[in-house]
Order: structure tokens, then sequence, then C-alpha cells
């Protein structure tokens, strides 16, 4: 890939909500699995938050975050040598000044807080000067609607340009998604069929068995589709859907991206007919007990948060218009099924005498683990008259790090290659802000599933749910 800065290049990693969850079960492994891989990469880590954590204490949180990697011992001797942590009330501007002076550029400023609180740190920091070279990562979600996306890209935009903005989608450091532009792009065969022409309807859902794991503070105000469909959902389809790219750099494929997202709407433009949103009740998956969902830890039942969502867009270009792409995901249910789906289009004509009609032929892109399966019609053992549907499947080797090590290293290297630009987060919340309006009005039920469960009936075809 096109990295902008050389790897040896030392640089500041300084982690805003160091003392959250985010940061010691995904952004330090993720370190972690870039350090494995490039052991001779030199990164200081300086943790920063309200707890009050002697140097030992963060010391041993960084250290644990590494074991679950696991990180080889020289590079974590010396990340561990390395690193600090500073107790700072981040909406104070003067701790926040002395915290910056104490850090060298380049600097990437990694903000693991809610947005709401990442706003107001950015206001305080347009005071304080920053040092040369300083990049600003955050997560995700970017705002809470298209408005306040847009105020926040223009609060950023005073404090440095957008190629030194990095909002994180750890979705686009999966290797399997990454595959997809190799997959695309560098199969003649696939070429001529990649259209509303050959393909009926695409399918993107990440179905979890996975329930609120403790996550109620964040969740219950997010729901399934701020946390998955508006943000990770969305960059899939923009891959998927996206114009052939001239190289690999991060201007061509954000421009590409960009594209797919400002031509996507719901489809038949009414949130009542595109979107469906479920809550699980109580159930029970393998051996784990689960409480319905507004029975959970931390949950108020009165925000009315949904655990499943579906939404059906159209992306109005040349190629793609027509079909629907169904967005979905979900928590507590029984199949974990985390995949794209393409399905193509009947042949023209049958030749009369075969005992049975053809299903559809699929394109199956298995997002976790890696997998792509193409579903054919062959003939069946038996009569050569018979036909049925057969896989051919090829296994994907597993990334070589982690989605979050993935991801950081490009914001290391300052490439915005995986990266979501401005532009591209404002579309997202376009795409979903009336979904998320007919929500709150109560235009939309809320229908419910028992946890275990594939979910709310008829939501999805009947030959999506066979695997
Ligand atoms: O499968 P992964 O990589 O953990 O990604 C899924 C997770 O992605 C996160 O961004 C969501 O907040 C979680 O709710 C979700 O479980």
């Amino acid at each position: 890939m096109l990295g902008a800065m050389a790897a040896e290049t030392p640089v500041t990693l300084l982690i805003l909500g160091a003392g959250g969850d985010l940061t010691h079960r995904l952004l330090l492994p993720g370190v972690g699995s870039l350090l494995k891989i490039e052991p001779s990469r030199k990164v200081q880590i300086v943790g920063a938050d309200r707890a009050d954590l002697t140097a030992t204490q963060w010391k041993k949180r960084v250290e644990e975050s590494f074991a679950t990697v696991p990180v080889p011992a020289r590079p974590a001797r010396s990340a561990l040598a390395k690193t600090r942590y500073q107790q700072t009330d981040l909406l104070d501007t003067e701790q926040l000044a002395d915290l910056l002076a104490g850090c060298s550029g380049p600097l990437v400023i990694y903000f693991a807080l809610p947005p709401a609180v990442s706003m107001k740190v950015c206001r305080l920091l347009e005071d304080i000067d920053l040092p040369d070279d300083t990049r600003l990562a955050l997560e995700k979600p970017f705002g809470g609607d298209e408005k306040s996306a847009r105020t926040f890209n223009a609060q950023l935009h005073k404090l440095v340009p957008e190629d030194h903005i990095f909002r994180v989608d750890h979705f686009l450091g999966r290797s399997t998604v990454l595959n997809l532009i190799g997959l695309r792009f560098a199969n003649r065969i696939l070429q001529p069929i990649w259209s509303a022409e050959h393909i009926e309807r695409v399918e993107i859902i990440y179905d979890e068995d996975l329930a609120l794991e403790g996550r109620a503070g964040y969740y219950d105000r997010a729901g399934a589709l701020r946390d998955m469909l508006q943000s990770h959902l969305l960059q899939i389809l923009g891959v998927f859907a996206m114009e052939s790219i001239a190289d690999l750099s991060a201007q061509e494929v954000q421009d590409q991206k960009a594209q797919v997202l400002r031509s996507t709407y719901l489809w038949g433009g009414s949130p009542k007919r595109s979107s469906k949103r479920a809550r699980y009740t109580a159930g029970q998956i393998g051996r784990r007990k689960i409480p319905a969902y507004t029975r959970e830890k931390g949950v108020d039942p009165s925000r009315e948060t949904e655990t499943l969502a579906q939404v059906q867009v159209e992306v109005r270009n040349n190629r793609w218009a027509g079909i629907p792409f169904t967005l979905r995901s979900g928590k507590a249910l029984g199949t974990p099924r985390k995949q794209v789906i393409a399905y193509f289009r009947p042949v023209p004509h049958l030749p009369n005498g075969f005992d049975n009609t053809a299903a559809p032929d699929k394109l199956i892109i298995d997002l976790k683990p890696g997998a792509v399966s193409f579903v054919l019609t062959m003939n069946a053992e038996g009569s050569p008259m018979d036909l049925e549907q057969k896989e051919l499947r090829a296994e994907l080797a597993p990334g070589w790090m982690l989605p979050y090590g993935e991801v950081l290293r490009e914001v290391l290297d300052g490439d915005n290659l995986l990266s979501v630009r401005g532009d591209a987060a404002e579309s997202c919340w376009r795409i979903m802000d009336p979904v998320l309006k007919a929500w709150k009005a109560g235009r939309v039920p809320m229908e419910a599933y028992p946890a275990g469960s594939t979910g709310p009936k008829g939501w999805l075809p009947d030959d999506s749910l066979v695997r």
C-alpha cells in the first residue's frame, strides 16, 4: 500500500479515553498486532483519561492487551519501556494543553471517546498549539445525524486538513473487506456480470450471537442501525459497488466509495417501506440464557432501542439502479451470519427437459471467518437431467493482523486509504436520517424476536435464510 510516511519514523500515539473498554479490548491489541508484524516500528503510546492510574497500573493494562495478541517479547518490551499515562480531565483546557505540550510530532490523537465528548475536546483544541504533523483519529459513530456530522467536520477542519483526519471504521481494516477489491478488479470473469443487469439483489448481513455484553452505556443510545448499518455496512456497500479504481491510492478509493454513497437512497424512498426494527426478548443461545433486552443491566426501556435493524437501499447510478441492497445486523441471533451475498438473475432460457428449475447462482463472501463461495447449478448425482446447487468454496487466509492493527498502521503512516472521508461520513447519515426520524416518530413498528432465533419471520426472502 502506498504509505505516506515510512514506518521507521517514530510516532506518538496519544489515546484520549485510555481508561475505557475500547482501548483495552481493541486499540491496544491492534497496536500489538501491528508490532508483531512490524517489530521495528517506533511508536510511543501515551494514555490519557480522568482515572487516576499509576505508571505501573497503566503498563499492566498495556501488557495485558498485548498478551491477547500475543506480541513477541522484544517489541513488547520496547513499547512498554516508552509508554506513559497522564491523568487528565479532557474537558479542562489547561490540563489538555499540558498533555499536548508533552507530546512531540508526528502525533496521532486517537479519540476513544463518545462523539459528543470528542466534539467538546475538539472545541478546546482550537485554543491549543498542536505539534507539527498532528493527525486526528476518531471512532464511530461520527456525529449523530447529518447535521451534527457536518458541524463536526467543520470543527475538525479548523484544527487540521482533511487528509490529517482519520474516521476509523475497523471493517475497512478487515482482510475480507479488502479482499473484495482484489476479487472484483483482478478477475476477468466478474467484470461483465458485476451490475444490475446480471445481479438481482445483494444482501450485506452481520448477524451476531453476541448480546449486549455489558455495553448498555454505549449501545442503548446507539442501537443496531447506528452501531452497524450507518457505519460498517454502508462502508462495505461502498467497496462492493464502487467503479473501477486506477490504483490503490487513498484518493482513488475514497473518491469511488464516496460516489457510491452519494448515489445511495432508501429503497422506494420511504423509510416505512424500506426499514424494519426489532428487539430481542428472553431466550437461549447454546448454554447462555439471555434476558430480554429491556431487562439487561443499564438499559432504559423507554428509549426503544432496536437490537436488530434491516434497511433496503438503492444505488441510483448506471450500474446498480433498480436492484435492492439489503443491509441487516443484529444481536443475540441464534445463527451468526456475517456475509455479503450477490444473487444472480436466472438464465434467460433453461432448455426444456430438465427435471426441475435452476435456483439463482450466488456469490457469497463470508466476512468472518473469511471465505468466498460460488453457488452454481449443476447436475445432481444420479439423473443427469436433475439439477442441484453446489458450492465452490475458497477459504481466505486470516488477515496478518487484527483489523484495528491494519487501520492503525495506516493512521500511523499518514495514509487515508482505510479511513472514512468527511463527505462520505455525511452521506451515510443522509441515507439513514429519514429512517431514524421515522422510527423516533413511531412510524415503523418495533417487532420482537426471541434471543437465539433467526429474527422475526418474513424479513429476508426465504432463500436467504438457507445458509
Ligand atoms: O466482529 P467484530 O469485528 O467484533 O465487529 C462487530 C462489532 O463492531 C463494533 O463496531 C460494534 O460496536 C459492535 O457492536 C459489533 O459487535
